[in-house]
């Protein structure tokens, strides 16, 4: 039997899949990571740990492999989107990285459309400026850290740096290069336009492949200190959500994931790369060939709950903290949550705004915060479902992935918050999943990864929308859409008292 591995460097933590040929996981290690927030709107990490971490993970891996590690024929990586890592000349690290949830770019958003336009914003990387991208984060870089910015030789996204450690390669793929706000979306390449004119030597984006590109093997070091072979190959990898979309099977039209991890997405296959979104969603290159795709994102999904966890119920199991949200109705008895503790993104591109508690009771117990909490990101996940619907979209069954989905009660929320049936895959691991279908296709075992998904993939549960329960949640949702509007001001008053 032959192996691959798929490495996904999330925000909470590095997961390696060991899969093999049927698509069954052989094994499974995970190594958590904090976030470094010096600041309110500050989000960084030490990209030496994600090394570290993920040789730590795969050491375990090999070492509970029963197999030889010469049936281990390929890895590949899904990543944390938009994270900035820059090298000097000698390719050593010259700052931490600044992560997809670091809010501190508003002013270089400005400057961006102030001096491209949101019109040639669009046209050429069909997205809107936003926080969490790379190029504000490049030219934050410039205006306050200008003696780093001179020595910047390269930069790269989270997963590149990884694979870099590995296999002494540079290169970034398409579904990531997307997320930068750099890339052509269209012509896929580097749109020297947008470095020109925001003064960015064109230079230091690096070379852009295919995601299920062979790039070489790793170096004789890497696989001496983590028992793998040094002639295992080595596939480029996707975004972390491109790649949870071939996890989950989001390789042709009609197909809708929600994935919950530290952030929430709710993601839409397109064949196109023409479509007109006008910047309300983002439109990234997929991790599949000439495949497209539109997504909403929750800023802080997962990450909302396993904030209210640490600050709560900090040495509790987290299985059983979730558990208390059976007993208690839907609504959590007239408490609603917004999940903006960290700003927003879909439908509000807003760094400022912040989370609310609306309605509390005396009568409410932590189990109502929780679920409040839980029904909360749910609300904000459907949001982007509505944007979908609105553009005409036909959203009756969604697969549904990532740490949220370990929840069953959660599940049976998101069918009847979205008002669709829910689909539960054997392995939640969607990136991971989706990462190691990348290694897959490119050793070759199948002809395209809609052959590996069908071999690899199955619906184990599905989750039916309960009526009384969609139309108690359609009320509330309408009074959670009102609370953006009503916080928004009280929250731009409150920035100066944030530090
Ligand atoms: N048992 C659980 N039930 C529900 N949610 C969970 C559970 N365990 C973890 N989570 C949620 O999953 C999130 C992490 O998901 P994951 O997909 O691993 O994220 P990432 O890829 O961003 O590191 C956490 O923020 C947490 O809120
Ligand atoms: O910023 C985005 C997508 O645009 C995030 O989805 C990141 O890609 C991080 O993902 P997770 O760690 O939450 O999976």
């Amino acid at each position: 039997m032959k192996y691959v591995i798929g490495v996904d460097l999330g925000t909470s933590s590095v997961k390696v899949l060991l899969v093999d040929q049927k698509g069954m996981v052989a094994g499974e290690v995970s190594k958590s990571y904090p976030l470094i927030q010096e600041k309110s709107g500050y989000s960084e990490q030490d990209p030496n740990q994600w090394v570290e971490k993920t040789t730590e993970a795969l050491v375990e891996l090999v070492a509970n492999f029963h197999g030889n590690p010469s049936d281990i024929e390929g890895i590949s990586f899904s990543g944390q989107m938009h994270g900035l890592v820059i090298l000097d000349e000698q390719l050593q690290l010259l700052r931490n990285a600044i992560l997809w949830n670091d809010t501190r770019t508003t002013e270089q958003c400005e400057q961006i459309y102030h001096i491209i336009g949101k019109e040639k914003l669009l046209e050429v990387t069909k997205n809107v400026a936003l926080e969490g991208f790379t190029l504000p984060k490049i030219l934050w870089v410039k205006q306050y850290e200008p003696n780093i910015f001179e020595k910047i030789h390269v930069f790269m996204l989270p997963k590149d740096y990884l694979r870099f450690r590995m296999t002494e390669k540079i290169h970034m793929d398409y579904s990531d290069a997307a997320g930068t706000l750099l890339l052509d979306i269209a012509k896929k390449e580097w749109s020297g336009e947008l470095c020109e004119a925001l003064g960015i030597d064109p230079t230091i984006c690096p070379p852009l492949v295919e995601s299920s590109d062979f790039i070489g093997t790793l170096t004789k070091e890497f696989a001496d200190k983590t028992g793998l072979n040094e002639a295992t190959k080595v596939f480029a990898g996707g975004a972390d959500n491109a790649c949870g979309a071939i996890g989950a099977g989001i390789l042709s039209s009609n197909k809708t994931l929600c994935s919950i991890g530290t952030s929430g997405v709710v993601l839409s296959y397109e064949e196109t790369k023409d479509l007109d979104f006008k910047g309300k969603v983002h439109y990234f290159n997929h991790a599949k060939e000439n495949a497209y795709y539109t997504m909403g994102v929750t800023l802080a999904a997962g990450y909302s709950l396993s904030w209210f966890k640490e600050v709560f119920a900090n040495n509790e199991n987290f299985n059983d903290f979730v558990s208390e949200i059976e007993e208690v109705p839907v609504g959590s008895n007239g408490l609603l949550f917004t999940p903006y503790i960290v700003g927003e993104r879909t439908p509000h591109p807003d760094a400022n705004i912040r989370g609310s508690f609306i309605g509390v009771d005396s009568k409410h117990t932590r189990a109502h915060f929780v679920r409040a909490v839980i029904e909360g990101i749910t609300f904000s996940l459907n949001e982007s479902i509505e944007i979908f619907r609105g553009a005409g979209k036909k959203i009756d069954t969604i697969i549904s992935i990532g740490g949220g989905a370990k929840n069953e009660t959660w599940l049976q929320i998101q069918a009847d918050i979205f008002g669709a049936k829910i689909m539960k895959l054997a392995s939640e691991q969607g990136p991971g999943m989706g990462a190691a279908m990348l290694a897959a296709y490119g050793c070759g075992w199948f002809d395209s990864l809609d052959q590996c998904a069908d071999k690899f993939l199955d619906v184990v549960k599905v989750y039916e929308p309960i009526p009384e329960n969609v139309k108690r949640y359609r009320e509330l949702f309408k009074i959670y859409q009102e609370v953006y509007e009503h916080t928004k001001i009280l929250n731009r008053k409150l920035v100066e008292f944030r530090y």
